[in-house]
């Protein structure tokens, strides 16, 4: 199946003629979105999400639902504000066949489902889908009960014969490729016979707020879980079986997509300003008040949103991703515009993700006259006086973002296919031309 964003259109990058000083309203989070679109397919009553991203990676998502016979409704809030999806929660059917694109949420997060579906479910999407790993949840769903067919790679295309139930109980993986394996396991466990207790087996596991994201919204649904943070085992997760509640939910903003707009103030010396940044959440994203404190600016969480503000110098940073491999990108964009060299560590699972993130950001910046290296686990960037050229984003959302980021500050950046960033935030572009032009 083709990407349908494969193309090789230029995108002049912006530059920016001096501070920016803007407001950006942020649209809702893909992996908030997607889980509870899980939630709600898996609960015993309907139950509505606010503000829910509309995306490649989220449309996804409620089309594969949708094909195994979940009901979503697109309209109104029920207070008759806001846009909002509606899902009415139907026993699930095959035969399915779903396309997961090369969305990491779609592909791990529905397998599991399928097993409960009364018929095959033919999963398939993006040639880089084939290359993402889905071995942990392949596996483990063998382990409880589950039949499926796949040409033993451990990854796409694969077919998923659901037969209503699921017998679930103990499994052991090694999820040091994917966070996204235990998410998956867990999402789907209230449904099981059993319910599941997983145990990670692997050295190192990526991405935790991932997972505490995955276990607030399942008790936010009423599921019973232990965690290795409520006093269980370490590495070991346990859902009991039950019936999950149809809730009203509202979708936070995508922290993560506020990566770029943040990074702007940061390296023009301006001001961003993210209406509805939560006081409290799960989101990786959250981390950037940190980080991007660290390289330079600062921050406060006010009535208007989190104002965060540059200051006129971009440090270098040392930096430990693992926990939010998903900025890694944006950190690498300011990192090669800064005063002084960074290191990003703990990430070694990145040359998993859309593309290889680690070759592409090094071989792409190098390319603008940057001198970045690629270690085991991460990056050594030594800022260089950069020029313009054209910058690959390799269907890679995060790519084309990080492209930007420089573009501002490095006149004569093209970006390719700019689009690609219609996996998780397709207003991009016009945020932000907008975000220049305030
Ligand atoms: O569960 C999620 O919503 C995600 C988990 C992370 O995946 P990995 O653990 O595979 O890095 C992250 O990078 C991805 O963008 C979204
Ligand atoms: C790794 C990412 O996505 P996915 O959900 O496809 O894994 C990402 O958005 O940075």
């Amino acid at each position: 199946m083709a990407p349908n964003t494969a193309d090789t259109a230029l995108w002049p990058a912006p530059h920016a003629s001096g501070a920016v000083d803007a407001t950006v309203h942020v649209p809702g989070s893909k992996s908030v979105t997607n889980r509870a679109l899980v939630l709600a397919s898996l609960a015993s009553e309907p139950g509505w999400l606010r503000r829910p991203l509309r995306s490649r990676d989220t449309l996804l998502m409620a089309g594969a639902l949708r094909a195994m016979g979940i009901e979503i409704e697109e309209g109104v809030g029920p207070d008759g504000t806001g846009e909002a999806w509606r899902v009415l929660p139907t026993g699930l059917r095959g035969p399915a066949t779903v396309d997961v694109g090369n969305a990491g949420t779609v592909m791990r997060f529905l397998p599991p489902v399928a097993a409960l579906a009364d018929g095959p479910v033919r999963f398939d999407g993006d040639p880089r889908s084939y290359e993402r790993p889905l071995n942990g949840v392949i596996d483990a769903l063998r382990q409880l009960g589950a039949r499926i067919d796949d040409d033993g790679r451990g990854a796409l295309p694969l077919t998923v014969h659901g037969s209503g139930a699921l017998d679930g109980g103990p499994v052991a993986i090694d999820a040091s490729s994917s966070s996204q394996f235990v998410s998956a396991l867990l999402l789907s466990g209230p449904r099981f016979n059993q319910g599941v207790e997983v145990r990670h087996t692997g050295a190192t596991l990526p991405s935790m707020p991932h997972i505490r994201m995955t276990v607030d919204m399942l008790r936010a649904v009423g599921a019973q879980v232990d965690t290795p943070e409520s006093g269980g085992e370490p590495n070991v997760w346990r859902v009991t079986p039950g019936a999950l509640l149809g809730r009203d939910l509202v979708i936070e903003p995508d922290l993560s997509n506020a990566q770029p707009f943040l990074a702007a103030a940061l390296v023009t010396g301006g001001k961003v300003v993210i209406p509805d940044w939560p006081a409290r959440t799960t989101q990786p994203g959250d981390r950037l008040r940190e980080i991007f404190t660290e390289m330079g600016g600062s921050c406060e969480l006010t009535e208007f949103g989190l104002v965060f503000t540059g200051s006129g110098s971009v440090h270098g940073i040392d930096v430990d991703l693992s926990e939010v491999g998903e900025l890694t990108p944006g950190v690498a964009a300011v990192a090669a515009l800064a005063d002084s060299p960074s290191t990003l560590r703990g990430v070694a699972h990145l040359r998993l993700h859309e593309t290889d993130r680690l070759a592409a950001l090094t071989k792409e910046i190098n390319e603008l006259g940057g001198d970045v290296t690629e270690t085991a686990d991460g990056l050594h960037i030594r800022p260089r006086r950069l020029h313009g050229g054209i910058f690959h984003t390799y269907d890679d959302h995060r790519m084309a973002t990080a492209g930007a980021i420089i573009g501002l500050a490095v006149e004569g950046v093209q970006i390719e296919n700019v689009a690609t960033t219609a996996k998780t935030l397709p207003d991009f572009p016009d945020l932000w031309t907008g975000m220049l032009g305030a």
